[in-house]
Parts: structure tokens; C-alpha cells; sequence
């Protein structure tokens, strides 16, 4: 089961530029989380420094009663082990096999034998589907097959908390909705706490329990994907809705003669978008942290887009949630 991360007033700057400043947020036990924002607003920075590979200037970072930023090097060290990160290139090294590299965590951080390592490697390449690809070298499989040799590298040391850092980067949209499922399945399997950065509207809208969106060095809004998707908040709304119109421009901020010549011209935001069914596990079993849809706008009087969740909630709950919806009440899914 994951564990949870919570942040309190992060702040983090280089060189006394400020890349963003008090972040707050809680990522639950077990759920999946997505973290967006505009091109250079320091998610990088902020997923490098919650596994402790750069120092926040204030705040704290609390996972099982540990402030990772109080902690000594050797505290550090024992704590990044129950993080799992899969980097934007996969991070291989170029000049190791497949096997090797996925093995390399085993042998720098455990004591166990080449035939256990040959066990838990053959294990996790299964997992991410890569049985077959152990003798290639990374220069040798695709940019997805690099992705998934790369999450099973994370994925060895059997990590409470995932960081997957711009995970679809460079792949196509089919190897991006294959990608997406393995993680729904990994997270119904491993119950870790997932983080994921990624630039992806449509990942953004169909896998997370939880969005994050960071703009101009501050957190906008960090919750429950419903809550994100049916926001009306102007940032939120333009960047979930992939759209023009609205407070973010080319650069960043759009300034405030633009937003006036937008406002003088009457340009309207279009209308909110459908709130899509998240992303079920393959095998159709509900994950751990699944919710039935549109439980959070139901509990908060919120009505969704028209069209939301294919039309499958509130009073007209169809066969497949009413069978989710009952083994939650049945508490076969775990609240
Ligand atoms: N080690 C460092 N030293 C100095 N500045 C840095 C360092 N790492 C990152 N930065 C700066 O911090 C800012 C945020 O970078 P970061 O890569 O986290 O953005 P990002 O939101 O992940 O961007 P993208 O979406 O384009 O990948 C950038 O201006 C970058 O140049």
C-alpha cells in the first residue's frame, strides 16, 4: 500500500529566482495523482524535489512522519527507497542491456543473489510487457519500449510513492493510450502513490484521481479530478479545456491589454467539456482509490457538463457503475 506525501509551503528558487513559491498539497495513499502546468513552471523541480535530489528553500515534505528536507544524507538515502522514478528519457544507461539496467538498483541497493535479481527483473519486465527485450540495448527498442524498460527499472525496489516525469513525451498517441493503461493496472496491482508530470490533456483528464496545476510559480488548485474538471476557475478551466481564450498566453500571462482586448471584443470561454469516465483497469476490477462517476459532484452539489460520464451517473447509474457502486457500499472496494 502507498504511502502518503504531504507538502506544506514548498518553496524552491535558483540563483534567488523564485521557480514557485508555498505549494501546499496532499497526494492520498495509493492514488493517483497528475501534475500540470505551462512549459518551464518547475515541475521538474518540484518532482526532484520531493524524492530529495534538490534542497526546497522552505517548507516541508512529510511521508511516514519524516521531514524529508530536516533529514541527514543518510536518512535521505534509506526514505528515497520507497521512491520508484521513471525519468523523461527513461534515464538507461546506454552502454547496459535491458536486463542489466533493470537489474542495476538490485545489485547497488540490496543483498540479493544473481538468481533472485533474475527473478524479481524477470518479474517487473513482465509487468511493463517487455519480456523477450533482455538483451537489447536501450539504442536498440523504441522510445516506448525505452518508457517501459525505464518503469520497470522503477519499479524493482518496490516503491511505495511512483514520480513518473513526462512519461508520454515523445510517443505516439497509441503507445500514449498503452502507456496509460499500464499505469491504471500498476496502480490497481502495486496500490503505490503515483505522481505523474505530463503535458498530456487527454492523460490529464482520463487517468488521475487527483489534478494539480501549476502557473505562474504558484499552485493554482490541487484535488479530486472532478473537482478540476468542472472548475470554473479561469486558469483551470483554460488549461484542462486545451483552450485559447482565457489568462494564460504564448508567454505564459497574457497581459493585461490582452485580456482587456478580449474582454472588449465580448470573447466568451467556451463552455466546459464533458467530464470523461476515468481509465478502469483492464481486467475490469475496480483500483483501490476508484470512485464511482461523478461521486465527488454529487457530494458537492456541483453539476457537471452536459455529456459528462457518457451520461452514466447520478440518479441514471448504469449496470457497470451500479456493479461498482455496490461493491463499494458492500465495501468490496475500499474506501
Ligand atoms: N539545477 C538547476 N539550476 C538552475 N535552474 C534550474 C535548474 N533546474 C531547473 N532550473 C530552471 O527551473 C525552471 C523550471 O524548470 P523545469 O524543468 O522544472 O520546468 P517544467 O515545468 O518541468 O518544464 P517542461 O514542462 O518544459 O518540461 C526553468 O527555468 C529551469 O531553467
Amino acid at each position: 500500500m502507498g504511502v502518503e506525501v504531504a507538502v506544506q509551503g514548498l518553496t524552491k528558487s535558483f540563483g534567488g529566482q523564485p521557480v514557485w513559491s508555498d505549494i501546499t498539497l496532499t497526494l492520498p495513499a495509493g492514488e493517483i495523482s497528475v501534475l500540470l502546468g505551462p512549459s518551464g513552471t518547475g515541475k521538474s523541480v518540484f518532482l526532484k524535489t520531493l524524492v530529495g535530489l534538490l534542497r526546497p528553500d522552505r517548507g516541508s515534505i512529510v511521508i511516514e512522519g519524516r521531514d524529508l528536507p530536516r533529514l541527514s544524507e543518510r536518512a535521505l538515502y534509506e526514505v528515497r527507497k520507497l521512491f520508484g522514478v521513471l525519468f523523461q528519457d527513461g534515464a538507461l544507461f546506454g552502454s547496459m542491456t535491458i536486463y542489466d539496467n533493470v537489474a542495476f538498483p538490485l545489485r547497488e541497493h540490496t543483498r540479493k543473489t544473481e538468481s533472485q535479481i533474475r527473478a524479481v527483473v524477470t518479474e517487473k519486465l513482465d509487468m511493463v510487457g517487455l519480456v523477450g527485450a533482455e538483451r537489447k540495448l536501450p539504442g536498440e527498442i523504441s522510445g516506448g519500449m525505452r518508457k517501459r524498460a525505464g518503469l520497470a527499472r522503477a519499479l524493482v525496489l518496490d516503491p511505495q510513492i511512483i514520480l513518473f516525469d513526462e512519461p508520454d513525451s515523445g510517443l505516439d498517441p497509441v503507445r500514449t493510450a498503452y502507456l496509460n493503461q499500464l499505469i491504471i493496472d500498476l496502480n490497481q496491482r502495486t496500490e503505490a502513490t503515483f505522481l505523474i508530470v505530463t503535458h498530456d490533456i487527454n492523460t490529464a483528464r482520463t487517468v488521475p484521481d487527483n489534478i494539480g496545476l501549476i502557473y505562474h510559480g504558484h499552485l493554482a488548485m490541487f484535488g479530486p479530478r472532478e473537482m478540476l474538471l468542472s472548475s470554473t476557475e479561469p486558469v483551470v478551466r483554460q488549461f484542462l479545456n486545451a483552450q485559447r481564450i482565457g489568462p494564460i498566453g504564448m508567454a505564459e500571462e497574457k497581459d493585461a491589454e490582452e485580456l482587456e482586448a478580449e474582454a472588449q471584443a465580448g470573447v466568451e470561454l467556451p463552455p466546459l467539456l464533458p467530464i470523461p469516465l476515468q481509465l478502469p483497469p483492464s481486467d475490469g476490477m475496480p483500483r483501490r482509490a476508484e470512485r464511482p462517476p461523478g461521486q465527488w459532484c454529487r457530494a458537492h452539489g456541483v453539476t457537471p457538463p452536459p455529456g459528462s460520464f457518457e451520461g452514466r451517473w447520478a440518479d441514471e447509474r448504469p449496470t457497470v457503475e451500479l456493479a461498482t457502486a455496490e461493491r463499494w457500499e458492500h465495501g468490496e472496494v475500499a474506501r
